[in-house]
This record gives structure tokens, C-alpha cells and sequence, in this order.
């Protein structure tokens, strides 16, 4: 890891900086300093303020009085987001917010201004030169004439960044980067690593928002922890290991967090006492060839896959939310019919959606009113709805997840990101499935959270619920599945169990998958995959994962 450059002042220094929103203090006195060419983690649970300190840096909050922020020694104006970028400080939020039908070049044009000829027209051949020379900068080159939505999600992330690098001039600047792993599958995190290390290298420093732990002493020189809106620590990331780093974002809950690897548990191959659940037999719908399962109650079934294997639209399909038939589809209530979201629902079959996308959520409503949607027929009481049953259903699952403010009533819109993601989960839980297809459930989720949500579906399962759990992210998988099944090209290629539930088998289950298909397939890609699955950073299984 290249030493953080000296000599220079600090390129960010937040010094005692508060806000408060009514009824609740976000951020409470908090000092956060990076150092030129510097990549710098910012840590924290769900709520703890990571994302309200990010928006005070870029203008949007006005923090209380009493605070400043200084950017190279100078002080920034605060509350102006025009002053921020001026300054040099540059954000890729979570959701890129690129518009998909449309081109990279018109992306960028579309932000950062349209190049005019002399005559006023726009000139797309400069647009395009531009957008070319903002991708050089960063090494990499993406076809600036390909449709946003066409692209893999490590070549959108990317555009991103190379979007936000516009106007600054070769050193300095600070890059914040809001957990721009979330959507991408575990072989691309290393591309992602490769362009931050290298603008590090070029005096571009980065502050990092993170949930994945394995990325902290990977990428990160130094780091700041916030715990309720306060800095609980903050140091060089070598100097501390992974447990001391989640003891500090947890504080006294991290005593509580345990949890045993999924894989550990038997696997009853789908056929339980109690008979299958959910028999499938050759499933098709779009990017799904041919998926069979057979998943029993209380068994939770991983599936694994790069982006574009069919892994994400295995829910769709199951709770026919996508176009679906299959040769058999049958529950413990008998055969479906028609794959349709009506008759997935009445069999018991429900998908808790990856992403809080509009649809899945309403923001204006409460917590409460959010958890029982999917429900309300259960809290009907002769027309009138039943409130305080409504309400105590609510607080169990506020507290059995940790959601916070632990407060019912909150409207969604003031929870912090990982705060609905629980919400969300909880929701579906909450209609009390006899299948539930999970895809991605601990997104954007912190350590101390995603071990509750792990804890949660093994409970789930416990009480008889069969489980399938999508996700890019292995740690879920080796957490709560007895079965892992690895897709690609929309077929199964692997089944693994038992003892094979780990990092290294999957890895070479999908890389196995990846490689018989390496010669229309990327060979750096393939090559990162192998390379990331020999380092023992990510495969250290010894050490618990909470
Ligand atoms: N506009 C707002 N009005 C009221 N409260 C808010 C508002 N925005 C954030 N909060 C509250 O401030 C606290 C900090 O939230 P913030 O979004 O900064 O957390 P975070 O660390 O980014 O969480 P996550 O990891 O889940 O994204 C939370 O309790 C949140 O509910």
C-alpha cells in the first residue's frame, strides 16, 4: 500500500461539526481529518451518521453552529453545494444516478454541461473526446457510446467516478465514494480497488463508506468510526484488526453478535421430513434457461452467480414478478397453475426484493405502516383497522431487528438507508411465507445488522419457513445456507454443501463456471476471480465474521 504523502496539510479537516434534525441529534461534535493521497474509511452502523456528515461536506445540510470544515487548510463555505465542488470535493453516491437509455457520453454531457460549437449546436464529437479523456484519466476505457443500461455494473460504477472527476486537475481533490461495492459481484471489487488505488497514487485522496469489513484493512489507510452521530475512533487500519474495527462500530452490542457459519449445518437436500416446500422443475423466464429445486421447510438454499448468471432473476421468476413457466412448480399446498405473483402469494411464496426501490417501499408512510402493507388484512377488524395490533406487531419486529430510531412511528423518509433495508425484510417476514426468496437481504446493511438478518433467517427457517437466499455477497451465503447452488447462463453448473459452504469453493464453483465459458468470456476478469480467490484475506474462515 503506497504511504500517505506528507508535507501538506490535511486536504479535509471536519472539526467539531453537530447537526441535529428535529428530534434527533445526527451527528454530535465530530473531528474527521484526511491527509493528501490518502484513502480513508468511513465506518459506522446503520444510522450512525455516515451519510448526513457526507451531506454536510457536499452542501446539502447545513450543519449547527459552532462547527467548520476546512479544505486545505481553508475554510469551506458550508451549505452551498456550488462551493464544495469548487473546492474540489467530488461524490458518487450509492445510486449512481445515470440515466440508462442514454448514452456514457450523453450522461456526462447531461451533468457536466453540453460542449457548444461556435453556432451554439451541441458538438457530440467533442462531448464524446471529453468523455474519453475523463475515462483515461482513470485507465480504464468504456465504449462512451454504449447505452448506460447495457453496461455491467463495475463499468457504470465507473463512469460514475470518471464523471464526478470532472474539473479536477491532475493532484488533489477528494473523491467520497458511498459504498460503491453494494451492487457489484465479489470478481469486480478488485477493478474498483484498482481505479481508487491508482488515483490515490496520483494525490486524489478518498473517503470511503463501507459495510463489507474484508474491504477496510484491503483498501483503507486510515480510518474514522461513528457510533449514534459521534467519532468513537479513529487511527491508521493497520494498526487495528478486523474484531477491534467491529468492536468499535458495534460498541457494547458487539458482545451479543454471534453467529455460526449456515454451512456447518446439515443439509437435508431439499427433501425434509416434512417433504419439499417448493419443487421446481426446469423454470424458465428471461436469463433463466433451466432452474430446478427442491427446497424443504426449514432449509435455507443459497444461490450464488456472477451478475448476469440468472441468480437475480431467480425470485423474479419464482414469485412470477417476471414472465414464467416451468414444468412442475409445486408447494406443500399442491401444484400453482399459472406462475403468476397472485398464486406464488396465496401458495405462501414471497420474494423480499434487493433493492428499496420504488414500489417496495413509501417513504411518506411510517415505519408501522410499511411493516403491515403486505398485511392489512390481518389487522381488519370489521372495516376498521386495528392500530395498537398494528403498532405492537411493528415494535416486536423494530426491536427483534434493531431498527433505529427504535420508534414505530418515524416516517420511513427519516430512516438511514440500512434502517429500511431491515424495515424491508421484516415487511415480508411479517406475512408469515411458507417460501421466502430473499435476494440480496443484507445490501447496504451494517456488520452488526447483517448478523441479525443472518440470525433472522436461520430463525425464520427454524420455524419451518424454506429459505432461498440470492446474493453477491458470499458472507451471506456461508452464514445461513445449507446448500449452495451456483448458476451461470441461467443454468445450474454447481451444487455445494456441507463442508464445501465456504469462500474458496464458491469462488472456484463460479470461476469454474466462468472459465467453460472464457472465450467469449473477459480474461482479466477471469483472471481476478482466481487471483482474489488465492488471497488469504478473503478466505480467512478462521476468524468469526462478527
Ligand atoms: N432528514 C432527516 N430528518 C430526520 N432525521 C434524519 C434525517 N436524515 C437522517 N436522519 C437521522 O439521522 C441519523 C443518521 O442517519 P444517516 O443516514 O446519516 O446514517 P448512516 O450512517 O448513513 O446510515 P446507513 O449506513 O444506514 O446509510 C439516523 O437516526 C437518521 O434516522
Amino acid at each position: 500500500m503506497t504511504p500517505p504523502v506528507t508535507g501538506r496539510g490535511p486536504v479535509l479537516s471536519v472539526r467539531d461539526i453537530s447537526k441535529t434534525f428535529p428530534g434527533q441529534r445526527a451527528l454530535s461534535s465530530v473531528d474527521l481529518t484526511v491527509q493528501p493521497g490518502e484513502v480513508h474509511a468511513l465506518l459506522g452502523h446503520n444510522g450512525s451518521g455516515k451519510s448526513t456528515l457526507i451531506k454536510v461536506l457536499a452542501g446539502f445540510h447545513v450543519p449547527d453552529a459552532g462547527g467548520e470544515v476546512l479544505v486545505n487548510g481553508e475554510p469551506l463555505e458550508l451549505g452551498a453545494p456550488s462551493r464544495s465542488h469548487e473546492r474540489g470535493l467530488r461524490f458518487v453516491h450509492q445510486d449512481l444516478a445515470l440515466l440508462g437509455p442514454m448514452t456514457v457520453a450523453e450522461n456526462m454531457a447531461f451533468t457536466i454541461g453540453h460542449v457548444r460549437t461556435r453556432v451554439g449546436t451541441i458538438d457530440r464529437d467533442s462531448e464524446r473526446s471529453r468523455t474519453t479523456a475523463l475515462m483515461d484519466r482513470i485507465g480504464i476505457q468504456v465504449d462512451v457510446d454504449a447505452k448506460v443500461e447495457d453496461l455491467d455494473p463495475i463499468d457504470r460504477a465507473i463512469v460514475g467516478i470518471a464523471r464526478a472527476l470532472d474539473g479536477l486537475d491532475g493532484n488533489g481533490g477528494l473523491l467520497v465514494l458511498d459504498e460503491p461495492t453494494a451492487a457489484l459481484p465479489p470478481h469486480e471489487v478488485g477493478r474498483l480497488f484498482a481505479v481508487v488505488r491508482d488515483l490515490r497514487d496520483r494525490g486524489v485522496s478518498c473517503l470511503y463508506v463501507t459495510h463489507r469489513m474484508d474491504e477496510v484493512h484491503e483498501l483503507t489507510d486510515t480510518f474514522t468510526v461513528l457510533r449514534d452521530g459521534e467519532v468513537v475512533q479513529s487511527g491508521r487500519t493497520a494498526d487495528y484488526s478486523g474484531d477491534e474495527l467491529i468492536g468499535f462500530i458495534l460498541g457494547a452490542q458487539a458482545r451479543q453478535q454471534t453467529r455460526t457459519p449456515g454451512g456447518a449445518r446439515e443439509s437435508t437436500d431439499g427433501e425434509g421430513r416434512a417433504g419439499a416446500a417448493l419443487v421446481v422443475e426446469n423454470l424458465r423466464a428471461a436469463r433463466v434457461e433451466r432452474f430446478s429445486l427442491s427446497v424443504a421447510p426449514g432449509e435455507v438454499v443459497g444461490i450464488a452467480g456472477v451478475m448476469g448468471s440468472g441468480r437475480e432473476f431467480i425470485g423474479p421468476a419464482l414469485t412470477g414478478a417476471v414472465s414464467a413457466t416451468a414444468d412442475r412448480y409445486q408447494t406443500s399446498r399442491g401444484p400453482i397453475g399459472a406462475i403468476s405473483p397472485r398464486n406464488t402469494r396465496r401458495h405462501g411464496v414471497v420474494m423480499v426484493p434487493g433493492t428499496r426501490g420504488p414500489g417496495s417501499m413509501i417513504e411518506s408512510f411510517s415505519v408501522t405502516e410499511n411493516l403491515t402493507f403486505a398485511t392489512l388484512d390481518r389487522y381488519s377488524r370489521l372495516g376498521w383497522l386495528d392500530r395498537p395490533g398494528e403498532r405492537r406487531a411493528a415494535t416486536s419486529w423494530v426491536q427483534r431487528f434493531g431498527v433505529r430510531p427504535a420508534d414505530p412511528d418515524r416516517a420511513l423518509r427519516y430512516l438511514s438507508g440500512g434502517n429500511k433495508q431491515k424495515v424491508l425484510v421484516a415487511k415480508w417476514l411479517n406475512t408469515d411465507p411458507s417460501v421466502v426468496v430473499m435476494d440480496e437481504p443484507t445490501a447496504g446493511v451494517d456488520v452488526g445488522a447483517s448478523a441479525a438478518i443472518h440470525d433472522m433467517i436461520v430463525d425464520v427457517a427454524a420455524q419451518g419457513v424454506a429459505c432461498i437466499v440470492t446474493s453477491s455477497d458470499l458472507d451471506d451465503l456461508i452464514a445461513v445456507a445449507t446448500r449452495v447452488i451456483v448458476m451461470d447462463r441461467g443454468v445450474v453448473t454447481a451444487t455445494l454443501s456441507g463442508e464445501q459452504i465456504e469462500k474458496n469453493s464458491i469462488l472456484s464453483a463460479m470461476s469454474g463456471a466462468t472459465d467453460a465459458r472464457a472465450d467469449r468470456a473477459d480474461r482479466a476478469d477471469l483472471a481476478d476471480l482466481m487471483e482474489r480467490s488465492r488471497q488469504p484475506d478473503h478466505l480467512d474462515l478462521e476468524e468469526p465474521h462478527v
